[in-house]
């Protein structure tokens, strides 16, 4: 490595084997002269002439009136697989390659899109509602009403007629049924009933009775949320949460204080076991394990096997354990076998009666009850007012493509549409959600006053950033309007609302995301996996994965945050010509997906093009855009204005790219042969972060943000261990910023300091929990 900080870096931290070809990519700079403008002239009347044209994508375009477009053809040489990169001839202008810039043509040296016929899938259904109202369970009536009448629950859903019986029974369960169908009352209706039903009144001072352990801080304040509403009839039972991110010292004396029902992370509750004195598990009588099989996967295993060993210790029954999840991999065999007790196994897509196990540990025979297919292909069950559809569109297109469908959805639709958008990295949420905010979002100053106004501090967008003028002139004209943006319902108004989740912000700015997201009637989430399981965000419409979750279970459990409790939603998967195999692999586990035209997203993106902003003087080009192929090159452009000259925004863009190649080599071994890392085009990735710059030059970018990162506003974005690491050993933490593959999965990490004074090389064996088809 030559320098900790420096040039090589991001060399490094992308496999040699992409970066070897990329070498020879070439490169151009952008000018604005008059000899472009003459040439733009001269495309124009060519493309009428080629009007008839069509491209690999089945839409009917003209030849592209961009400025440069004879410089287009360079991004093909950095192409991965295809290790028979030519050398670019015919350019007029060798200096201004030497710049490194290289404006690509959205529409050329695109991968043909293969014809893919939409397979019948016969599809697992389940019944959502029941008809049967919680009347006709044998609870408190207070519970009644308030269920029926403050939350408006007229009718059981299916998981919670087969479960809550069950449990009110004192049995243990091991409960299967699809997402949003209602599985956190089924345990929760039961531990209050039992709780207020105790002929000892409980008291606060007497500490848990029930433990709930769920893998995510959203989860636990959601679950948590549920009991203060359903304890609000019984308020002498407490109900409170521990989670990571929180302050200790306050959950320590709320313990102190006494908390009857207590919904916590694994690995934050075995910390206060271990430290916090008071907290006496002697009284324990239910233990819930909420997305058991998410827990597993996150590597909580050994935490959840401690807190049962605490358990065991200190609790002279066992308590009356629920294991729960929508998936449940091979995994939750090992948990359930040493957690449950003849437990009872609920799967609502099995129309089978109640089957009880016949033994008291789950056998693999009996574990199949509970989730598996007798088939060696495990199938799940989506809702079915679900509409799914993928997109197969080339790389180059893809960040329009999705910017068009967050405009088409969220703010041009009538009514406008909730989205959350799933992406592979924390950098690429950042990225993204900064681009978005800046070219999509309100007024860039209504953005950063609402940002003042929601954080009450100084908001980020573009604050560090000396030369844009535009922005600040922008700013001091919006300011000077001061009363009227004053008007936060009004501000939100007038633009799309972008919205970020990943796990690495701070808790504050976590819930707050979570709560202005439940809120808001429309907008777009852009997040990592941290959002895709258990979260119940109300009238979500559309759920987008821009890449691709790789295990069905987590397709699964993305998806399952629209179509909730019988409402309608559609999903979108964003798929390149080169993955396409992967609709198959999904409707091998029965889920079926239709096809998504491309032409529909840039048709509504050219009827609303006025809309965007326009392009300033000093990033002049096509002016008014008549085809869908201009419409998609205009707002691309508009994308690369906003990166160039701007350094933190490159800076984003370079770590976002780089951590997207980083997260695409960690598929499973099971999704390995469809995600190939060696597909990807480097600088049709590199476009589709509107970055300009070859690949190879994309560290320069990098080197020039970690200086940035010490000077003002930047501080924000000040550097991250894993963006730059020292000498020491690569965690696997370190080496891939995904989400998905958090680092807490069991992986094997193979470090070795390769060529002597050379480039440090982070060979990574990614084991994955994921869903084992064979
Ligand atoms: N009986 C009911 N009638 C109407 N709505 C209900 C009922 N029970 C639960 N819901 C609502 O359904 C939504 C989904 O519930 P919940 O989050 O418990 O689903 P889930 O099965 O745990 O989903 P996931 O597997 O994604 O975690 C919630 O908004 C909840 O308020």
């Amino acid at each position: 490595m030559e320098d900790d900080m420096g040039t090589n870096l991001s060399l490094n931290l992308i496999p040699d084997d992409i970066l070897s070809t990329s070498s020879a990519w070439k490169k151009e700079k952008v000018f604005g002269d008059r000899r472009s403008r003459l040439k733009q002239r001269k495309e124009l009347r060519r493309q009428k002439e080629d009007a008839a044209k069509s491209d690999s994508c089945g839409i009917n375009y003209t030849r592209e009136k961009r400025k440069h477009e004879d410089t287009s053809d360079n991004d093909a040489e950095a192409s991965v697989g295809n290790k028979t990169a030519k050398t670019v001839s015919n350019h007029k202008d060798g200096a201004k390659r030497a710049k490194g810039i290289v404006i690509s043509s959205l529409f050329r040296k695109n991968p043909e899109v293969p014809v893919i016929s939409n397979a019948e899938v016969e599809t697992v259904q389940e019944n959502v509602f029941t008809g049967d109202t919680f009347k006709e369970l044998p609870l408190h009536q207070y519970l009644i009403s308030n269920l029926e009448e403050k939350q408006g629950f007229k009718q059981l859903t299916e998981v919670q007629k087969r479960t809550i019986p069950v449990l009110l029974q004192g049995k243990d369960a091991l409960v299967k049924s699809q997402t949003g169908s209602g599985k956190t009352l089924a345990y929760a209706v039961p531990v209050v009933q039992f709780l207020q039903s105790r002929k000892l009144k409980v008291r606060r001072s007497d500490g848990p009775y029930a433990l709930i352990i769920v893998p995510t801080r959203e989860l636990a304040l959601q679950s948590y949320d549920l009991f203060q509403k359903l304890l609000r009839s019984f308020v002498w039972i407490v109900a409170g949460c521990l989670m990571g991110g929180e302050k200790r010292k306050a959950e320590k004396s709320r313990l102190r204080k006494g908390v009857n029902v207590l919904v916590a992370t694994p690995g934050r509750l075995m910390d206060h076991i271990n430290t916090t004195g008071v907290l006496s598990l002697a009284r324990v009588q239910w233990l819930v394990i909420d997305e058991a099989d998410r827990l597993l996967e996150l590597g909580y295993e050994k935490d959840v096997a401690q807190i049962i060993n605490a358990l065991k210790a200190q609790c002279p029954d066992p308590p009356q354990t629920v294991l729960l999840s929508a998936t449940l991999s091979q995994g939750v065999e090992r948990l359930s076998s040493i957690t449950l007790s003849n437990p009872v196994h609920v799967n609502v897509s099995d129309h089978s009666a109640l089957l009880p196990a016949e033994t008291g540990t789950v056998s693999s025979s009996s574990l199949s009850l509970a989730g598996k297919a007798t088939s060696d292909v495990e199938s799940f069950s989506l809702p079915s007012q679900l509409k799914q559809h993928f997109l197969i569109t080339p790389c180059k297109l893809r960040l329009v493509l999705l910017a068009g469908l967050i405009l088409w959805k969220c703010k041009y639709s009538k009514p406008c549409s909730k989205m959350i958008v799933f992406l592979s990295t924390q950098d690429s949420v950042e990225f993204h959600a900064q681009l978005f905010a800046q070219v999509l979002g309100c007024q860039r100053s209504i953005q950063k006053k609402l940002s003042e106004l929601a954080s009450g501090v100084e908001a980020d967008v573009g604050e560090s950033d000396e030369n844009d003028d535009e922005y600040e002139d922008e700013k001091n004209r919006s300011d000077k309007e001061g009363d009227e943006l004053r008007n936060t319902e009004k501000m939100k108004k007038q633009g799309l609302q972008v919205f970020k989740l990943h796990g690495d912000m701070n808790q504050k700015d976590r819930s707050k995301t979570f709560q202005d997201f439940t809120t808001t009637s429309s907008g777009v989430l852009l997040c990592t996996d941290v959002a895709a399981r258990g979260l119940d965000l109300p009238h979500v419409d559309w759920i987008v994965q821009y890449t691709s979750p790789g295990a069905t279970v987590d397709y699964i459990h993305r998806v399952g945050r629209t179509a909730r409790a019988g409402s309608l939603g559609h999903s979108l998967l964003f798929l390149m010509p080169s993955e396409v195999e992967y609709v198959a692999e999904l409707n091998r586990y029965k889920i079926s997906l239709t096809k998504f035209e491309q032409s529909s997203i840039l048709r509504c993106l050219l009827q609303n093009i006025s809309d965007l902003p326009k392009p300033t003087s000093s990033t002049s080009g096509l002016q008014t855009p008549r085809t869908l192929e201009e419409a998609a090159t205009y707002l691309q452009d508009r994308f690369e204005d906003c990166i160039i000259d701007k350094k933190l925004m490159h800076g984003l863009a370079a770590k976002g790219f780089q951590s997207y190649i980083r997260a695409y080599a960690t598929y499973s071994k099971d999704v390995k042969d469809i995600f190939k890392v060696s597909n990807l085009h480097l600088g049709h990735v590199a476009k589709s972060f509107a970055l300009r710059e070859a690949p190879a030059q994309i560290q320069g970018i990098k080197a020039k943000f970690s200086s940035l990162s010490t000077v003002g506003g930047a501080n924000k974005y000040k550097r991250k261990r894993e963006d730059f690491p020292s000498k020491r050993p690569l965690s696997f933490k370190q080496a891939t910023l995904s989400e998905y593959s958090s680092g807490f999965q069991q992986t094997q990490v193979k470090k070795v300091m390769a060529k002597p004074g050379g480039k440090m090389k982070a060979k990574l064996k990614v084991k994955k929990h994921t869903n084992k088809k064979k």
